[in-house]
């Protein structure tokens, strides 16, 4: 198997007294999409900044796309793209004109810049507005511009710090469109951070961090599966059929059923695979099967203990700080 493109081990971050990093080990593959989530305070920001070298880490080890956070920061630079909260794009520059400048930043030769421009700006949709100035785009297309410049210079992973926060769903979905068709393009990996919960959905896998440490990481299947049962909902047609059915279920499957608003209602694991056994085994009329899963709100409140309703809003001030501070 190939290198992983984020290992790290062991890591941790102490600013004085508070200790925001308390020794975390994962791995990330190359070409995944990867998500932190956490409430607020979690460890997240700091973790993020310390794979983007942006934060030096107190102890542990972090190497990205093959390099050393610490020892080999400019290899690491070279290979990662940073699409991070504080907008830094020039709105009296045009699209176009920001990416020349963050070109010539990275030393991405002139033989190659104008092809590249135009690449990534076709991958995010802004080819046919890319002479109007910034300050004309939308919240979704600045957002988008910024993606396009974290690619430009064809990094091999790319750090998005709540790439759609602030945005309404709709372009939250076409933005999530955008990175997964560029994930699948140009075969990179993402390690993105959200609040929400619908965006962890899109993730390969998920990381969930609390108090400076990893409390669960898996896929966000894996994980709904872990926390609980799914939930079936059973219409047999009459108050008797019900009632026949609850005792079947207890007699036959070991389950406890109850009436709950017009429906024979219970939990299971593994949903998908009992519901067809209900219908050869129950012996009984089956009018309707309504089966839910567990959501990754409930996997949230499982290992942290809050909604990530509550965990949204922010103290970004520290990340600007570290990033000021750099
Ligand atoms: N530069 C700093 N100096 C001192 N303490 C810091 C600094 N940066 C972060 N912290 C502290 O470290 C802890 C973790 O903060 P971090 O920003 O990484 O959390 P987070 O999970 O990103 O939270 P949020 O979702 O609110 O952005 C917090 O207690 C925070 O106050």
């Amino acid at each position: 198997m190939s290198e992983p493109a984020i290992a790290v081990a062991g890591l941790v971050k102490r600013f004085g007294e508070v200790t925001a990093v308390r020794g975390i080990d994962f791995t990330v593959a190359p070409g995944e999409v990867f998500g932190f989530l956490g409430p607020n305070g979690a460890g997240k920001s700091t973790t993020i900044n310390m794979l983007a070298t942006l934060l030096r880490p107190t102890a542990g080890t972090a190497r990205v796309a093959g390099h050393d956070v610490v020892g080999e920061r400019d290899d690491v630079r070279r290979n990662i793209g940073l699409v991070f909260q504080d907008p830094t794009l020039d709105a009296y520059l045009s699209g176009e004109q920001n990416l020349r400048f963050h070109a010539e930043l990275y030393g991405i030769s002139r033989s190659v810049v104008a092809d590249r421009i135009r690449q990534v700006l076709e991958m995010v949709g802004l080819w046919e507005r890319r002479r109007d100035k910034v300050r004309t785009y939308s919240g979704g297309m600045r957002r988008r511009l910024e993606i396009a410049r974290g690619l430009l210079h064809s990094p091999r992973v790319l750090f998005l710090d709540e790439p759609t926060i602030g945005l309404d769903p709709q372009t939250r979905a076409s933005i999530w469109d955008y990175i997964r068709r560029l994930q699948r393009a140009e075969q990179i990996t993402i390690f993105l951070t959200t609040h929400y919960m619908e965006e962890a959905e899109y993730c390969d896998r998920i990381a969930i961090m609390d108090n400076g440490r990893i409390v669960a990481l898996d896929t966000p299947e894996a994980l709904k599966a872990g926390v609980g049962k799914d939930r079936v909902r059973l219409q047999t047609g009459g108050e008797e059929t019900d009632r026949a059915a609850i005792r079947a279920l207890k007699d036959g499957f070991g389950i406890d059923a109850e009436v709950r608003d017009g429906a024979v209602t219970f939990a299971v694991a593994r949903g998908e695979e009992f519901v067809p056994r209900l219908f050869t085994e129950l012996g009984l009329p089956i009018r309707s099967v309504n089966l839910a899963r567990p959501s990754l709100d409930d996997v949230f409140m499982a290992y942290t203990g809050t909604t990530i309703r509550d965990a949204e809003g922010s103290s970004r001030d520290w990340m600007r700080l570290a990033v000021r501070n750099r």
